[in-house]
């Protein structure tokens, strides 16, 4: 990416701060559990995590190891090769799959470049992000000639670490006092996708960040990173960064639900030596729902604080504020809010 193209610049106050040592931590929790007994107390956990810090790393989750190794040894042969070889795959406003060198976060620009793909292949999402507007389109997913094993294990990887978001919502469920299932039916035509982020080393880290502060749109991210660093969470209780430091093979888990978990910024510093990669997956409703409260977690003390919207226009919307610098900030959860 060489020197410091001015689109990369983040404002002052956005900008990375050199940081003194934390000694508290975002919760890990392991999720091996041998009696139900044990899964009883591994919600309770849950809930206090996503409470307190909407964020928690994960370990024994029952992901091989060794997949996770495969798919960075196959994201970094990907990501290795000549910039003419990547574009042969490259998003284009019509289909959001993918790879792409320019994404922005809140209108600046991300130093990494992204490759995308879909857990259901091929989806249908909404054509425009009008309201209006009820035509659809089938989007499918693109994928390199090189490295050959790349699509595989791609997939392989992306349908374990599925099985793994989805036992979490059902834990996430449960910890919200709802039946595990309670939340599954919303995922029935999944737009869930897998996205492989590669930040290379960067000549000017503290100007620029490797993804801007953002909050998630998805219901829940399992969130692999290697072992280099640079993910920062914004602490609830008074808005520090606090880095999530890296743990091998654990995933880290990014929830959120009508505030009462509430989807919690979060950015990724870079710096001037290590190229780094981490691989979410994001677990999205299918087009057609309408994203809400649950009705029967409201009552007085915890009314409604989202308006419902059609989570298909939702992501028409947020993906084009993905793609290019526009004069306005991309949408967002918080402008639902009532
Ligand atoms: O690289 C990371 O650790 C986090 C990336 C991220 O926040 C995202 O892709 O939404
Ligand atoms: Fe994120």
């Amino acid at each position: 990416m060489g020197d410091l193209d001015p689109a990369f610049i983040q404002d002052l106050e956005n900008r990375p701060t050199v940081r003194v040592l934390e000694d508290e931590e975002v919760p890990v929790i392991d999720l091996s559990t041998s009696s139900p007994g044990d899964s009883k107390e591994l919600v309770s956990k849950i809930k206090d995590a996503c409470r307190k810090w909407g964020f928690f790393q994960v370990i024994n989750h029952g992901v091989p190891s060794d997949l996770g190794k495969r798919m960075v040894k196959t994201a970094k042969e990907f990501f290795d090769q000549p910039i003419e070889e990547k574009k042969k795959v490259k998003r284009d406003e019509g289909n959001s799959m993918g790879y792409h060198d320019a994404e922005h976060t809140k209108n600046v620009r991300d130093w990494k470049d992204v490759f995308d793909f879909s857990l259901e292949d091929p989806r249908l999402i909404p054509a425009s992000d009008d309201p209006n507007d009820p035509k659809l389109r089938t989007i499918s997913n693109r994928w390199p000639q090189s490295p050959s094993e790349f699509r595989e294990v791609c997939q392989e990887y992306s349908r374990e670490v599925e099985k793994l978001g989805y036992k979490l919502l059902e834990l996430v469920s449960l910890s919200l006092g709802l039946p595990a299932n309670r939340l599954n039916g919303y995922f029935n035509d999944q737009t869930s996708l897998c996205r492989i982020n590669h930040y290379p080393p960067c000549p000017n880290p503290h100007l620029a960040l490797g993804v801007g502060r953002h909050k998630d749109f998805s219901a829940l991210t399992v969130l692999a990173q290697d072992d280099v660093g640079g993910l920062e969470i914004r602490r609830k209780s008074d808005g520090e960064w606090i880095p999530v430091n890296p743990i091998a093979d654990a995933f880290i888990i990014n929830v959120w639900s009508n505030d009462t978990y509430e989807s919690v910024e979060h950015r990724v510093v870079v710096n001037t030596e290590m190229e780094r990669f981490s691989i979410p997956v994001l677990l999205l409703p299918s087009h057609h729902v309408i994203i809400k409260p649950l009705e029967e977690l409201l009552n007085e003390q915890n009314p409604a604080r989202y308006q419902g919207y059609n989570w298909g226009k939702f992501y028409a919307s947020r993906y084009r504020g993905d793609y290019k610098k526009r004069d306005v900030e991309n949408i967002q959860i918080h402008l639902f809010k009532k």
